[in-house]
C-alpha cells in the first residue's frame, strides 16, 4: 500500500497508547483502531481503544477477507481492516497503529514506508503503570509473561525509545517522526 505507517510496539504498560495519542494530536496523524474479541473494560469506549466485536463477528470478517492482518494472543483476537487503512491513507497519507511484533512484520511487508517505534520501559515500571491503570492481577501477569519476548523485538525496530519522562519522550519522538515524514520547521518556530 502506498503510504506511511507508523507502528508502535513494546511491552504492555510501556506507554505506546499514551505516546501515539499525544504525538497523533501534535502532528495531526490518526490512529487506526483495531477490532478485538476481548471484552470492553469499564474505562474504555467503543471506537476509541478498540472496536469490540464477538468471536462470530470476527470470524465472519475474517471469512470476508476484511482484515489486513489478524493476531491471536492469549485466546483473544485482534485485527485491523484494509478499509480503515485505505481510508486513513487517503485522508491523511499516514497513520499510527499499535501492534504486536507479528503485526509489525506483516505491516512492514505490505506498506511502502513504515517506521517501527519500540517503546521501552523496565519490568518494574510497566508493572507499576499497569497497577495504576487498574489492570487486574491476572491481566498484569499475562502481560508480564510476554515481556522478555517482546523486548527481544527492539533490535528489529527503527526507533527504540525509553519512556520515563513523558514530556521529553513525546518531544524527542515527535522530532524523529517529523524527520521520517519530511516535516521541517521554520527555525524561529516555537514548535
Ligand atoms: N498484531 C496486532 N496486535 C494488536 C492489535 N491490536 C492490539 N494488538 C496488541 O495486542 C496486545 C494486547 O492488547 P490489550 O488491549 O493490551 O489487551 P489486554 O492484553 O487484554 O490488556 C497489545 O499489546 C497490542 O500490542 C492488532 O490489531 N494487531
Ligand atoms: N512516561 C510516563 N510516565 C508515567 N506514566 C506513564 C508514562 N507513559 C505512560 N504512562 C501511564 O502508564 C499507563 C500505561 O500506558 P499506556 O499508554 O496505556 O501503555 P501501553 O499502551 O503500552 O499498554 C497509563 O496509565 C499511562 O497514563
Amino acid at each position: 500500500m502506498d503510504g506511511r505507517a507508523l507502528l508502535f510496539v513494546g511491552p504492555d504498560g510501556s506507554g505506546r497508547f499514551t505516546l501515539a495519542e499525544a504525538i497523533g494530536i501534535t502532528l495531526h496523524i490518526p490512529r487506526v483502531v483495531s477490532y478485538t474479541t476481548r471484552e470492553k473494560r469499564t474505562k474504555e469506549t467503543e471506537g476509541k481503544e478498540y472496536h469490540y466485536i464477538t468471536e462470530s463477528e470476527f470470524k465472519q470478517m475474517e471469512q470476508n477477507e476484511e482484515f489486513i492482518e489478524v493476531v491471536q494472543a492469549d485466546g483473544i483476537c485482534y485485527g485491523i481492516t484494509k478499509v480503515d487503512c485505505e481510508r486513513l491513507l487517503k485522508e491523511n497519507g499516514s497513520f499510527f497503529a499499535i501492534l504486536s511484533p507479528e503485526g509489525c512484520e506483516i505491516f512492514k511487508k505490505l506498506f511502502d514506508k513504515t517506521l517501527t517505534i519500540f517503546v521501552q520501559a523496565d519490568k518494574e515500571t510497566v508493572t507499576q503503570r499497569q497497577i495504576q491503570r487498574g489492570d487486574d492481577p491476572q491481566t498484569i501477569e499475562r502481560h508480564l509473561s510476554h515481556y522478555d519476548e517482546i523486548m527481544d523485538y527492539q533490535s528489529s525496530c527503527d526507533i527504540v525509545i525509553p519512556n520515563y519522562d513523558l514530556a521529553s519522550t513525546a518531544q524527542e519522538l515527535t522530532t524523529r517522526i517529523e524527520t521520517f515524514l519530511g516535516i521541517t520547521h521554520h527555525p524561529d518556530s516555537k514548535y
